[in-house]
C-alpha cells in the first residue's frame, strides 16, 4: 500500500477513538488532515456534536471548511483526545514533530490531552530518533547568536527556509532551526539543555507523550505505551 493510503487507513482507524461529546485535538500535517477529512463525514454520519481545538492555522482553516466546531484551546478545560501525525517515533514511542512547523501548539494542544494518539505510515517507525532533523522553534530576536550556541554544541543547526530562501516563520511568528541530533545518546538530557536555552521557544522532542501509534497498511497495527 503506497504511503498515503497508509497515511489515509490509520486517520480512519483513529476516528474509532473518537466518541460523541468529546472535546478532540486535532493535529497539523499530511496525515492529521485526513484524520480532519475522516472526523468531519463521521461527525455529519452519526450526527455526533463534537468540540475540537487546532493545533495551526492550516488545520483550523481545514477543519471549519468542512463543519467542523473549533474553539480556542483557551476555551476548554481538559482534551479528551489528540490525533496527530509525527516526523518520526521509536519503540518507547517518543517522536520528533514539527516538520510542518506546528510544534509549539501541537505540544501545548498535547500536554493537554488525557490521550494522545500518533498515526502514521510505515515510513516513520525508527530504532533511535535522528534520521528526522529535530525542529526547534526559536524566536528571531539574537537567532544569530543562538545559532551560534547551538554550532557549539555540535548540533550543525539550519535555519528553515522557503523556496525563495526567506526563513520561515510559524504562527507565533517564530523562526525554525533544525538540528542534527542523529549521534545524541540522551534525548530527555538534549531535550532539557534545548528548554534551557533563553530564546528557544519549544523543540520538537515529544518524549513520554505519545499514547498510542497507530501504523497505517493493509493491515493496521497498533502500539501502546
Ligand atoms: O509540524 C508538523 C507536525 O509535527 C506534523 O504532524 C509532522 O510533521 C508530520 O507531518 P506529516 O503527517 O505530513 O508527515
Amino acid at each position: 500500500m503506497n504511503i498515503n493510503l497508509q497515511k489515509k487507513s490509520a486517520a480512519q482507524a483513529a476516528v474509532n477513538y473518537i466518541d460523541e461529546g468529546m472535546i478532540v485535538g486535532l493535529g497539523t500535517g499530511s496525515t492529521a488532515n485526513y484524520f480532519i477529512e475522516a472526523l468531519s463525514k463521521k461527525i455529519k454520519a452519526a450526527n455526533w456534536h463534537l468540540t475540537c481545538v487546532t493545533t495551526s492555522t492550516k488545520s483550523r482553516q481545514l477543519a471549519e471548511s468542512l463543519g467542523i466546531h473549533v474553539v480556542s484551546i483557551d476555551d476548554v478545560n481538559h482534551i479528551d483526545v489528540t490525533v496527530d501525525g509525527v516526523d518520526e517515533f521509536d519503540p518507547q514511542l517518543n517522536g520528533i514533530k514539527g516538520g510542518g512547523v506546528a510544534l509549539l501548539f501541537e505540544k501545548i494542544v498535547a500536554l493537554s490531552s488525557n490521550k494522545n494518539i500518533w498515526i502514521v505510515d510505515t515510513s516513520k517507525k525508527s530504532d533511535k530518533l535522528g534520521s528526522f532533523l529535530l525542529p526547534v522553534e526559536i524566536i528571531p530576536f539574537g537567532s544569530v547568536q543562538l545559532f551560534t550556541k547551538l554550532s557549539q554544541m555540535n548540533l550543525k543547526p539550519q535555519f528553515r527556509v522557503d523556496n525563495q530562501n526567506q526563513k520561515v516563520l510559524t504562527d507565533s511568528k517564530n523562526y525554525i532551526i533544525d538540528v542534527d541530533i542523529s549521534h545524541v545518546s540522551d534525548i530527555h538530557k538534549l531535550a532539557d539543555t534545548l528548554k534551557s536555552l533563553t530564546g528557544i521557544v519549544e523543540h520538537g522532542l515529544f518524549l513520554d507523550l505519545c499514547h498510542t501509534v497507530i501504523i497505517g497498511g493493509e493491515h493496521i497495527e497498533k502500539i501502546d505505551r
